[in-house]
């Protein structure tokens, strides 16, 4: 076994448990409970239980994004509620950035997936050479001009590289453009839109789909992510995980469910063996829906899963 120290980042391991509690990148409510539930579940103690001192962030408290979301005027084209994205985003990119620069772990549990232009935003300016994981059953990469539902959180990815360009909604035109294409690499999709592919292909971006999970195994897919992300071999690696990168089966209570996906072992293993390199400097956990569960046991079967992620992502598993 090496003597290296597991989280080489966090001398002191210090997490930030940063609350996003927002809906408004996608029409369907309920996903604004992901970070009440998960806490619910006793994530916080879970993560204390490893070692980590937690502190809790709540960025978007005392304001109402839930009602904002009914404000059909928030439109700029085909994009649906840039102003309310724009400013949960920015409070959020606040939040980590503090954490991050406080030098702890920023963790922050959604939410839809449009809350990554804040979280990873907030990381890059911390960690600039930061590689980025990002687990999904979709690219996120949608721009305003390829959307077709135009929910922002199947864009997130296109702001933070600015491939949006003149036609950024003026709320978002404060999002860095921080992120090169080079430095991320997608690990679980499996429902892309031809808009998207196409900007996947045009910036060479890592793409790894459940074909390659299944051509090539889990373990060899994540080296050869890290591998794309991270070249050296010692940069900062970021993980932005939605659900539903793991298959309906073990996480129902999701907005985009794809069937197909990874198993749950595979999920897991997959941040396990993140947390294994020493380097991860800050997780998402995002899409959890606990209003969209047939029956109780799929609250359950999401959250308990939802909070797995959060556990080996910092160290659980590892001896
Ligand atoms: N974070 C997510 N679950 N994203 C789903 C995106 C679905 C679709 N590609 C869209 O642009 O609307
Ligand atoms: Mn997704
Ligand atoms: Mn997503």
């Amino acid at each position: 076994m090496s003597s290296a120290p597991r989280f080489e980042f966090f001398e002191n391991k210090k997490a930030g448990l940063i609350l996003a509690p927002f809906s408004g990148g996608q029409p369907k409510s309920g996903v604004e409970n992901g970070p009440k539930y998960l806490m619910k579940q006793g994530l916080r103690a879970d993560i204390e239980a490893l070692g980590w001192e937690t502190s809790v962030e709540e960025p978007l408290q005392g304001r109402d994004f839930e009602t904002g979301k009914n404000d059909e005027t928030d439109v700029y084209g085909i994009m649906k509620r840039p102003k309310l994205v724009g400013d949960a985003t920015q409070l959020i990119y606040e939040s980590v950035k503090k954490v991050a620069n406080e030098n702890k772990m920023p963790v922050t549990l959604g939410g839809d997936h449009s809350i990554a232009i804040g979280t990873v935003s907030g990381v890059l300016d911390k960690y600039p050479n930061a590689g980025l994981l990002w687990i999904d059953a979709h690219a996120d990469i949608n721009t305003c001009a390829s959307t077709e539902s135009g929910n922002i959180h199947g864009c997130p990815v296109s702001f933070l590289m600015g491939l949006n360009g003149e036609s950024t909604p003026p709320p978002l035109q404060w999002v860095p453009k921080c992120l090169d294409p080079k430095k991320i690499a997608y690990i679980g999709l499996r429902d892309i839109d031809a808009g998207e592919k196409k900007i996947l292909k045009e910036n060479g971006i890592a793409s790894f789909s459940m074909y390659h999970v299944d051509r090539y195994g889990i373990n060899k897919v994540i080296e050869m992510a890290l591998e794309a992300v991270s070249p050296n071999g010692d940069e900062p690696i970021m993980v932005s995980y939605d659900v539903d990168a793991i298959d309906p089966l073990y996480v129902p209570a999701t907005g985009t469910p794809v069937r197909g996906g990874l198993t749950l072992r595979e999920g897991l293993f997959l941040v396990e063996r993140v947390a294994e390199t020493g380097r991860l400097v800050a997780l998402d956990v995002v899409e959890c829906n606990p209003e969209l569960a047939a029956h109780d046991g799929h609250v359950v079967d999401t959250i308990t899963t939802g909070c797995a992620i959060a556990r080996c992502a910092l160290g659980e598993t590892l001896l």
